[in-house]
């Protein structure tokens, strides 16, 4: 959903929602707040009155009783009341402030997790980065350092302004009040269009310039290879330049509405001073002065919190937009479990992406031990045809396993019985180990290194001084392509799963290797585990029952090996010999 179209009210509604438990020590942190500048406001006024004393200035009712002793008293109170409560604002604001951090950023990989693969996929992994990390800081820089000083600005110009009145009458009350309405309301509603149409303007190009630097830093050897480096800093000069532009329009603002602040503050004084500027009356203006200079400063914070507001706002509507996404494979409400073998059925399966359908009437069946081959040209559909499967991506048609659909499975056990190997051997920052495991448990060290000795990894995991313990992606320890691949064929044959899908796991292969991971398939296929093997090498082909070959998405053709390439017109035939030629030209 477009975060335009979002409404304020269910933003902020979702954020209290999100953060409901931090809502009384927020507003503890408010009353805080406001304790620290009534205290502050004390500290001005008892030096105020200090100055009338050495100026001599006759204000009896004000002075009555408070000798130099006991203003030096109020002073060492207001000051260290004011330390300790400012200590206590400041310890607890940061503890919502970090407490909030933690729940939302939960909630993000929550969302996340929950429309992965389909999210990581179809999303931009930069942008998904921006609100995991800076949207979600901004949120709760909000709740941290705006909201308190905001309430506290409100509570004390409202007693400044009673004060006055009570003290010296209407006139200046007003004077008062009327500046806090300027600095505080009016001049914070200048611009607020432009504010936020340029903190919407930043947070996106956070999103854009974390997924250019991800996709520069993933793509790094190739960038040099191909002397792009230049071209590739262009652009993301170009990117920063548009953030520039996005973040100077809030500049300008901020900037403006600081001077206006400024005039606002000596307007007041000024007036002040000529309704009360007589000699009688020269005690009650420098009071009044020192009331008016701490408030005015206080009252900032409003600016501060609109100007933070829009910030915060821009980026809570993106976080929001994400947690409120739904993934478009959901899990039934009674999820069924499923046995642990039996046949795979799909009859008129179709996959669309948008209104793109890129799969159509796909049929098939994969009985226990068989081997099923899906071939076709780059594109014809084949890993869709995988990812629906195992439910990544939304498909129509039917799909059962052991007569049990797969659209009421549970998710969890549908991925555990059917396994996909896709085409990028992903591993994760960690060990070796965590990386065979990936969340399973009850897999021994000993079915490890076997696993990893029939895929031909077992000379190379002897000279890792670690082992399973050996960090995978450190200096010394980079993976090839095919290490890589066979890794991660390890982690699902370690997984023991009924169907095994393997979407060109071998590509990365030489013959020998290839071999021994098409004999570990082999034995497992021995006993049960049935293979749907996409792959474009003749070598594997052979040994599946059944061919299935698509193009634009529909099986074209089906049948044996042999038997398709009897006919040499046929797409499969063409194929072969395209295959053949690339291995042995001429
Ligand atoms: N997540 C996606 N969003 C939109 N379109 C997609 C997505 N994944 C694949 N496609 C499109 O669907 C079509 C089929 O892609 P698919 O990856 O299934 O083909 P393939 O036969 O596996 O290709 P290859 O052999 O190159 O891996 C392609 O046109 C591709 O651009």
């Amino acid at each position: 959903m477009p975060t335009q179209k979002i409404s304020t009210l269910k933003t902020v509604n979702w954020l209290i929602g999100s953060t409901k438990d931090l809502l009384p020590p927020l507003l503890l942190a408010c009353i805080l707040a406001c304790a620290t500048r009534i205290a502050s406001l004390g500290i001005y006024l008892v030096a105020g009155i200090g100055l009338l004393k050495v100026l001599q200035v006759d204000q009896a009712e004000l002075l009555a009783g408070l000798s130099w002793g006991v203003l030096v008293a109020l002073i060492i109170f207001l000051g260290l009341l004011k330390g300790v409560v400012r200590y206590l604002e400041q310890y607890i604001g940061h503890r919502v402030a970090f407490l909030s951090l933690a729940r939302l950023r939960n909630r993000m990989y929550e969302a996340f997790e929950r429309q992965a693969p389909f999210a990581a996929d179809s999303k931009n992994s930069g942008g998904m980065l921006a609100k995991a990390t800076s949207d979600i800081d901004k949120v709760e820089v909000f709740f941290a350092h705006t909201l308190p000083p905001a309430v506290a600005a409100v509570v004390l110009s409202g007693l400044a302004t009673w004060g006055t009145w009570a003290v010296f009458g209407i006139q200046p009350a007003v004077v008062m009040l009327a500046g806090y309405v300027l600095i505080g309301l009016v001049i914070p509603a200048l611009g607020v269009g432009t504010l936020r149409r340029s903190a919407r303007d930043a947070a996106k190009a956070r999103g854009t310039q974390n997924q250019m630097l991800a996709d520069v830093l993933g793509g790094i050897d190739v960038i040099h290879g191909f002397n792009a480096g230049k071209p590739v800093i262009e652009d993301m000069q170009h990117s920063l330049q548009h953030a520039r532009s996005a973040g100077l329009a809030t500049g300008k603002l901020s900037a403006i509405r600081a001077a206006l602040t400024q005039l606002v503050l000596w307007g007041s004084l000024i007036a002040l001073f000529v309704l009360l500027g007589t000699a009688q009356q020269f005690g009650a203006l420098i009071i009044l002065c020192c009331a008016l200079i701490p408030s005015y400063e206080a009252m900032r914070a409003v600016d501060g919190f609109i100007l933070g507001l829009q910030d915060s706002l821009a980026s809570a509507r993106r976080l929001y937009a994400t947690a409120i996404q739904k993934h478009p494979v959901s899990e039934s409400a009674n999820p069924l479990p499923l046995p642990t073998s039996g046949t795979l059925r799909v009859a008129d399966l179709e996959v669309n992406y948008g209104n793109q359908l890129v799969v159509q009437d796909v049929c098939f069946e994969l009985e226990p031990g068989s081997l099923l081959a899906l071939v076709g040209e780059s594109g014809s559909g084949k890993s869709s045809v995988a990812a629906a499967l195992v439910r990544s991506v939304p498909a129509s048609g039917t799909a059962t396993f052991w007569q049990v659909p797969l659209v009421d499975a549970s998710l969890e056990e549908l991925r555990r019985r059917i396994s996909l190997v896709s085409q990028e051997a992903v591993m994760v920052r960690g060990t070796l180990r965590e990386n065979l495991l990936l969340g399973a448990e009850g897999i021994s060290d000993e079915a490890m290194e076997e696993v990893l000795e029939e895929l031909g990894l077992g000379a190379w995991l002897r000279k890792q001084k670690q082992g399973l313990q050996t960090r995978l992606g450190d200096r010394f320890t980079r993976l090839s392509g095919g290490q890589r691949q066979r890794l991660a064929l390890a982690r699902a044959l370690l997984r023991n799963p009924a169907v095994l899908i393997l979407d060109e796991s071998t590509s990365a292969l030489d013959a020998r290797s290839e071999q021994l991971v098409l004999q570990a398939v082999a034995a497992r296929r021995r006993e049960g585990m049935a293979v749907l093997m996409i792959s474009h090498r003749l070598s594997i082909l052979e040994q599946a029952q059944e061919i299935l070959v698509m193009h634009e998405g529909k099986v074209v053709e089906r049948g044996a090996a042999q038997a398709l390439l009897r006919d040499e017109d046929s797409l499969f035939s063409r194929m072969a010999v395209r295959e053949a030629d690339r291995i042995l030209p001429g």
